[in-house]
Formats: C-alpha cells, structure tokens, sequence
C-alpha cells in the first residue's frame, strides 16, 4: 500500500539509540496503516548539557524539546524510551501508544558476572536505584557516576577506564550490543527503573486524527505494567533519579506487580508486590506506594515528608 499524502514527521532525538527506536516505530507504522514516516532529529537540552542527571533537578531534560516541537507543529509525533518521560501528565499532549516491551531487565557489560569481578573493580552507572541494588550484591565494588550515551559508556570498557558497565538490555539491544553483555540481571536481584524498556508514543492532545491512526501501536498488556510502575513512582513523589524500582507484567488477565525503594548504601530495602486487574493498574500501583510509604520508604528515599 502507498499514498500520496506528505510523510508523518516524527521527531526524535539524535543518539544512536533514539533514531534507532524511533525507525523501528516507524517501519512499524509503516508496516500497520502504509503511512510513510520522516525522521526528524531534535536537540534536546539532556543532550547537551554536561552536568551529572541526579544534579539536573527537573526531570524531563530529554523530553520538553520534543513536546515543544509537537506543540508548535514542527512535527506530528515523538518517539520516547518511556523511562525518561516524567511521571505527570503534560495537558498538551497525548501519551497515544504504548508498543509492546521486550525485555524491561538491567544489564552487565563486561569482562564477567558480577559476583566474578575482582574485589574494587570499577562499574559505571550514575543510577542511585543501580548502585544501591548493586551494592547489597557487591558491596566492594567501586560504582563510579557516567554520562553520556550508551556508546560513550561501552567505549569506556573498552579503553580500560571502567572494567563493566550496567545499561538496560533494551537499549543494547535496540543499538545491536547485546553481544557485550556479560549478565542479565533477574528482577530479584535488580529491579528495572518504572517504563524501563517500553516506548511512548506521543502527540499533540488537538490532533485527533493522528491519535486514531497511531492507536495501532498500542500495547494494552504493556500499558497496563507501565501504568502499574509509574503509579507508584508518582505516588513515592520520586523522579528517575530516586532508587526506586518497579516491575510489572501482565499473566492470563492478571497484573503482577513489585516495587522497591532501597537505601543508596545498599543496606535496607522496602519492597513489596500486589495482584490486580490490568483495568485498575493506576489504582495497584498507588497502593502498593502507600504500603510502602508506611513501612518507611519515604525515609530510605531521604524524604521528610512521609
Ligand atoms: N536514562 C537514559 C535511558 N533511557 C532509556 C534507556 C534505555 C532503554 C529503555 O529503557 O528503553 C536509557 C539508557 C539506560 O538506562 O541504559
């Protein structure tokens, strides 16, 4: 099927791994409805700054550039790794589909499995919610802040400035360095960061025929786990930068869920899991939070509030 209409322009950002993903949506698109997608690239302001992400403050540094774009009609849709879109709604745009996640789970990139790394062995990762899940593994390790795109990350393995990495299997696999990786890590042992894995597909709340033809996408079982995740996020007031994990999947109609808040030393872990109906995955996910804020997960996320 062809048409002659103008290509959908769907912005992305310009690393690797975001032009990657966005051309797998939209070969996908493609693929559904025959619509012929033009990739866009847009400078966000996560991109350039230097400054480490748990010190930018805001979340949302990889995001606001693309919705601007969308707002003013530069472009008809965006492609985000949903993990890094804040857990409150922008009233401008519509979060229209969520596509089916392949794997939401942490990965090793180095020489060996983590329990097999020499005493002191330097792993990179700025994420409080790795490193405190790493730390209860191995806390002898040295865990060491990164930035920058998975590239930049891998390349410091390879020059010996780290000797592992830990990155989202997702995003290694989407950009084809899959073959790197040297541990997988179950959710018992690492829980994947709320969204991780999953795509959002996004536009502006006006255009209604786009919000149609785009529906195609969606992945009702995925939204669901995702919407489980990020109520609990945004009922722990916690950003991407918080140790917070959450997991969630859906089984013959049922949505398991499990959530954990662990104290950057690694030491204390608040974790707790509940069953519900995909149908009401926001109210699981608030719920499970509030148990966990009353066992003290407020207190492990250094809050004063709960
Ligand atoms: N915060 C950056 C980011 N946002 C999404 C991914 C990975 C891909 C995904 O979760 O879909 C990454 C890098 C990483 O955590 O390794």
């Amino acid at each position: 099927m062809t048409s002659d209409v103008a290509p959908l322009r769907l912005g992305t950002r310009r690393s690797l791994l975001a032009t990657t993903q966005s051309k797998m949506v939209a070969d996908r698109l493609t693929e559904l409805t025959g619509r012929a997608v033009e990739l866009v690239g847009v400078t966000t302001f996560g991109d350039v700054t230097r400054a480490h992400l748990a010190q930018l403050g805001g979340t949302g540094v990889f995001v606001s550039a693309l919705r601007d774009k969308l707002i003013e009609g530069e472009i008809d849709f965006a492609v985000h790794s949903l993990k890094d879109l804040p857990t409150k709604p922008d009233p401008r745009t519509t979060l229209v589909a969520i596509p089916p996640r392949h794997d939401p789970r942490d990965a090793l990139v180095g020489p060996a499995k983590l329990a097999d790394l020499p005493e002191g062995a330097k792993v990179g990762t700025g994420s409080p919610r790795r490193v405190a899940q790493l730390r209860a593994l191995r806390p002898d390790l040295e865990y060491v802040p990164v930035r920058g795109n998975a590239d930049t990350r891998l390349g410091k393995v390879h020059a010996g400035e780290l000797d592992a990495v830990v990155l989202a299997y997702a995003g290694l696999w989407r950009i084809g360095k899959d073959a790197e990786i040297s541990q997988v890590f179950e959710a018992e042992e690492v829980l994947p960061a709320p969204g991780q894995g999953a795509l959002a597909v996004e536009c502006s709340a006006d255009r209604e025929d786009l919000i149609e033809l785009l529906g195609v996408l969606d992945d009702p079982p995925t939204r669901a786990a995702v919407t489980a995740e990020r109520a609990v996020l945004a009922t722990l007031q916690a950003g991407c930068a918080a140790p917070v994990g959450a997991f969630a999947v859906v089984h013959e109609q049922e949505l398991n869920l499990t959530a954990a808040v662990v104290s950057v030393d690694g030491t204390r872990t608040v974790r707790k899991s509940a069953t519900g109906h995909p149908a009401a995955a926001m109210e699981l996910g608030r719920a499970l939070a509030a148990a966990m804020i009353d066992e003290g997960a407020g207190t492990l996320m250094g809050e004063q509030t709960h």
